[in-house]
């Protein structure tokens, strides 16, 4: 396997056996695939470029006016800390949500016309999404609605989906440990996540080779996605993983800092998450696993990285002072790469 595929969308409904033939070899053997005449205007990404760009530039004070609340919505910064490094993320995001987003949007005062302008784009991808989501469903013999259905909200505010703004700030000047990333390597936790990037801003990874999805999962081969902005870069999360017993692959990925002579400038990168609604319930037609709904997955998946993380705390606790603080170098056990 040496490369992330890539896919054309170009005249759908007269090639929609053919291209839910090329999803789901993506999806079975990488679990990562490209998306290129795909039908979001380019002028339309760009606008939500500029509109992340515009929130980012704000003071921190302005931007902590709609903080994270632990349910993925809101602005964040630095505190992403993934268990599989035990470092924070070197980045800020802000996530939005169709629902429960009282007092979360960002004011008309502070950015005009934020909330219009996130959620015209919100709706586009989601739009795309469904129809690549159909393909899966009929690629995986289930009624062609089953993640439509699972993931869009017929007006019953459950939805569960996360529009991700993400900056990582500029490296110019800086040294890093070694165990720090932009991005710490993980697997999402939705259906199917769609990313925009900004051409040349690099650094994504990914690591195919996940069998189960309970599973860390992690080989040693990560194969470099290109930043191109004309393409969406699409991956399964784990619901779609368990969802489909497991033939649809949730892929580790992350984001690496900037090496060599690579530019040290900041990396502006926009992703949407296709969740299943609160009360879906996710099983696959082999009932490998137990059923269970959107929300307690969601859940579930929140609690145990906060479980994994207390526990790279205490870990760090038991090292040297002069070792604690920003720079946690815990590697887990299952992680650990030996020689
Ligand atoms: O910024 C990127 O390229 C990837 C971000 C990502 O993987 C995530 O937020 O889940
Ligand atoms: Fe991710």
């Amino acid at each position: 396997m040496s490369a992330v595929p890539t896919i054309s969308l170009k005249d759908f409904d007269a090639r929609k056996e053919e291209i839910t033939q090329q999803l789901m070899d993506a999806s079975i053997n990488v679990g990562f695939f490209t998306l290129y005449d795909h039908g979001i205007p380019s002028e339309d990404i760009q606008a939500a470029f500029d509109l992340s760009r515009e929130f980012f530039a704000l003071p921190d004070e302005v931007k902590a006016k709609t903080p994270l609340d632990g349910k993925n919505a809101g602005w964040e910064r630095g505190t992403q800390v993934r268990p599989s490094t035990g470092t924070a993320d070197q980045k800020e995001s802000i996530q939005l949500q169709f629902a429960r987003m009282e007092g979360l949007w960002p004011s008309d005062e502070d950015i005009a016309g934020f909330r219009t302008r996130a959620e015209k784009f919100m709706h586009q991808v989601q739009t795309l999404s469904i129809k690549v989501m159909e393909c899966f469903a009929v690629g995986l013999g289930l009624p062609i609605d089953t993640f439509t259905e699972g993931t869009v909200d017929p007006g019953a505010g459950d939805s569960q989906s996360v529009l991700r703004l993400l900056h990582y700030h500029s490296t110019e000047g800086k040294s890093f440990g070694p165990n720090f990333w932009r991005a710490g390597a993980h697997a999402d936790f939705d259906v199917l996540t769609m990313l925009f990037q900004r051409d040349g801003e690099g650094g994504l990874e990914v690591c195919p080779g996940r069998k189960v999805v309970g599973d860390f999962g992690m080989g040693q081969t990560w194969l470099p996605v290109e930043a191109r902005q004309d393409r969406i870069v699409c991956n399964i999360g784990d619901q779609l993983m368990r969802w489909s017993d497991d033939r649809l692959k949730s892929t580790y990925h992350r984001v690496r800092l900037p090496e060599g002579t690579e530019s040290r400038g900041p990396r502006y990168s926009i992703a949407f998450f296709n969740q299943a609604r609160t009360n879906t319930t996710i099983q696959g037609p082999q009932k490998k696993y137990p059923e269970i709904t959107g929300g307690q997955f969601i859940a579930d998946a929140l609690a145990r990285n906060r479980m994994q993380s207390a526990e790279i705390a205490r870990q760090a606790a038991q090292q040297p002072e002069d070792k604690i603080a920003r720079e946690i170098h815990f590697v887990p056990q299952h992680l650990q790469i030996s020689a």
